[in-house]
């Protein structure tokens, strides 16, 4: 069982701003340690609760050189896309901090969905090799210092959904959806094994859309199908698990 602490704030605005100090604490942690400070980002409502990360006095305090920006999961559309987790991230965060342009590693938007899965993957091997990424040596995947994970109604994370198969993936570091049951339907994600080597995930759920799932995460509930237990439970990191909750999104606990 991953070590797991909860934080509940009485609103959101409280959230993102203790999500800032806990990141800023993070990354002077790895500074002084590691030199190095690798980060995963989701799409969705995470990167609006990143605001006050790019503001004084964190956007400041903070040695952005250090930081290594990848993506969790992405849509096989055009960076300039609406549905892009790029475009989200570029626009809400990384166009407000300096982490050099070289340590951001987008996912291809110019291949399908296999091809960019594919090249992710090759490309985090690479980043392995020349020791940006470290490796697990406990589950022999890469290991991110940072993981920032959003989780939908659903219960989904990344884009692991409820019942499909992708949740069992055991082999591969990257792979694809064609079938996603939220739009748009072609996707590439980071797999379990992957996510769950992180040093530190930090799982940010705001809002009242999200209370069965936590409840259900969180308060020992039951699944919707008592043979399939939700993505969201399936997140145990060799690390530390934190959740960050608004009272809405724990309103069921
Ligand atoms: O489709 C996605 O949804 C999840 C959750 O999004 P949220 O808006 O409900 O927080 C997100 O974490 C993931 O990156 C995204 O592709």
């Amino acid at each position: 069982m991953a070590q797991t602490e909860k934080r509940v704030f009485d609103s959101e605005e409280d959230l993102a701003v203790s999500l800032a100090k806990y990141i800023a604490h993070l990354s002077d942690q790895f500074a002084k340690n590691k030199g190095l400070f690798t980060v995963v980002l989701s799409g969705g409502s995470l990167i609006e609760c990143l605001r006050k990360l790019v503001e004084p006095p964190y956007v400041d305090s903070i040695d952005w050189s250090i930081w290594h920006i990848f993506w969790l999961d992405e849509s096989a559309v055009p960076k300039t896309h609406v549905d892009s987790n790029y475009k989200l991230a570029y626009d809400g965060f990384l166009s407000k901090v300096p982490i050099p342009l070289g340590n951001v590693y987008a996912i291809d938007d110019t291949l399908s969905a296999e091809g960019a899965a594919e090249e992710y993957e090759a490309r985090l091997k690479h980043l392995v090799n020349s020791k940006v990424i470290d490796i697990s040596a406990k589950s022999g995947f890469p290991k991110f210092d940072l993981n920032l994970l959003g989780m939908g109604p659903d219960a989904h994370v990344a884009s692991l959904f409820p019942g499909h198969p992708l949740l069992k993936e055991n082999k591969k570091w990257v792979t694809f959806i064609k079938d996603s049951p939220k739009p748009p339907p072609e996707r590439i994600t980071l797999t379990f094994p992957v996510i769950n080597s992180s040093d530190y995930i930090a799982l940010v759920v705001p809002g009242d859309a999200q209370a069965d799932a936590v409840s259900i995460a969180l308060g020992g509930g039951n699944p919707p199908t008592a043979d399939e237990t939700l993505p969201v439970q399936r997140v145990a990191p060799e690390g530390l698990l934190t959740w960050f909750l608004d009272k809405d999104a724990a309103s069921k606990l």
